[in-house]
């Protein structure tokens, strides 16, 4: 059994247990608590969840995009990935391009009306063709503005020109080790009212210990169904690659969550999840030939030891 998971499951059972219902920005509703923290020790095997199937190659491609400084779900789509559809969808539904059926609260409406389920799923087919075929309608819509990637490869400097913190910080691991200055941050206020979503992974800061390396996340808000899943794997994999690039072993993920949240239309299926046995963690294989933290593809990563249980649906708050 794995105390990894388990710690994610206590989490989840408490916030199911404690948390108070408070109305939200999507009009879902859901548990909340404030301010909650979880460590997983990677020396124990990679965090990816065994009961529920959670969709490694979807992790690996979303965090090879944010490291390429990529903003475009172009690249998401091509890799048949299609977590971030639905935050670029609706700048193109809210545009005056736009010409299809009334989309307007789109995400919650095709949760509830079966009908209106149908034509979306048609707008959603238009929007992804017309993004991976046509140029112009990709660069217009297909961008969620300055997210994650712009923020960590290309953070804008008030006098011009521009940061890679993650350059920077792995440069800093490997040659000042000892700092307690290592951290990349997506949160800048100034660049919020431009993207899609601000930052729900805002902040991170790693730590250097016995040839060992660390990672800590302050999360701002986290879905703790959908996202967060995605969320641990997603860090212990980059701390895994820096971890490579810098000569280190593996350390702690540390978890740290302002709002930590169950939307209410998750419950049944945390419910589920909680009834079910845990299997052995699986392992993670990075090519040892990559040489740096830019250079990895997505054949260079990989899972070993995966046997969860069978996937559990649930709907995205939009
Ligand atoms: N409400 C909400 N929750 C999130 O977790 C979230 C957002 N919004 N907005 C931006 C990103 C997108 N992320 C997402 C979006 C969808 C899934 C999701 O539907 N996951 C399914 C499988 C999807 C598939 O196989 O294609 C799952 O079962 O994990 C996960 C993370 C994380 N983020
Ligand atoms: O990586 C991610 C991205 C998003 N989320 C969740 C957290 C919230 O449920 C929504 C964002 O809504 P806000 O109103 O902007 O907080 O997306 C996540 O868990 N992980």
């Amino acid at each position: 059994m794995s105390k990894s998971e388990q710690t994610y499951l206590n989490f989840a059972k408490e916030v199911l247990e404690n948390g108070e219902f408070k109305a939200d920005r999507t009009g879902t509703g859901t548990y909340s608590v404030f301010g909650r923290q979880q460590r997983y020790d990677l020396s124990e095997g990679f965090p990816l969840l065994t009961t529920k199937r959670v969709a490694f190659k979807l992790i690996k491609s979303e965090l090879l995009w944010f490291l390429k400084g990529e903003t475009n779900i172009r690249y998401l789509l091509e890799n048949n990935n299609h977590i971030w559809d639905e935050w670029a969808f609706k700048n193109w539904v809210n545009s005056n391009e736009y010409q299809g059926p009334d989309m307007s609260d789109f995400g919650r409406r095709a949760t509830q009306d079966p009908e209106f389920k149908v034509l979306y799923d048609q707008q959603h087919q238009i929007f992804c063709d017309a993004i991976l075929n046509d140029d112009n309608f990709a660069a217009k819509y297909g961008d969620l503005g300055q997210v994650y990637g712009a923020q960590w490869r290309h953070w804008e400097k008030v006098q011009g020109g521009f940061i890679d913190q993650i350059e920077n910080v792995v440069n800093e691991i490997k040659n000042n080790p000892t700092s307690r200055r290592l951290i990349v941050s997506a949160w800048n206020p100034e660049a919020v009212p431009m993207q899609a979503l601000p930052p729900c992974h805002s902040l991170f800061q790693f730590y250097v210990v016995d040839g060992k390396l660390s990672l800590q996340l302050y999360q701002r808000s986290g879905d703790i169904f959908l996202g967060v899943p995605f969320n641990i794997a997603s860090y212990a994999l980059l701390l895994h690659m820096v971890a490579a690039q810098t000569g280190l072993a593996v350390g702690e993920f540390i978890h740290t969550f302002g709002d930590a949240h169950i939307y209410a239309n998750h419950v049944d299926q945390v419910k589920e999840q909680l009834q079910r046995p845990l299997q052995a963690l699986p392992t993670l294989k990075l090519n040892p030939a990559v040489k740096s933290i830019f250079d990895y593809e997505l054949e260079d990563i990989e899972i070993e030891g995966y046997h969860p249980a069978k996937s559990i649906k649930a709907p995205v708050a939009v």
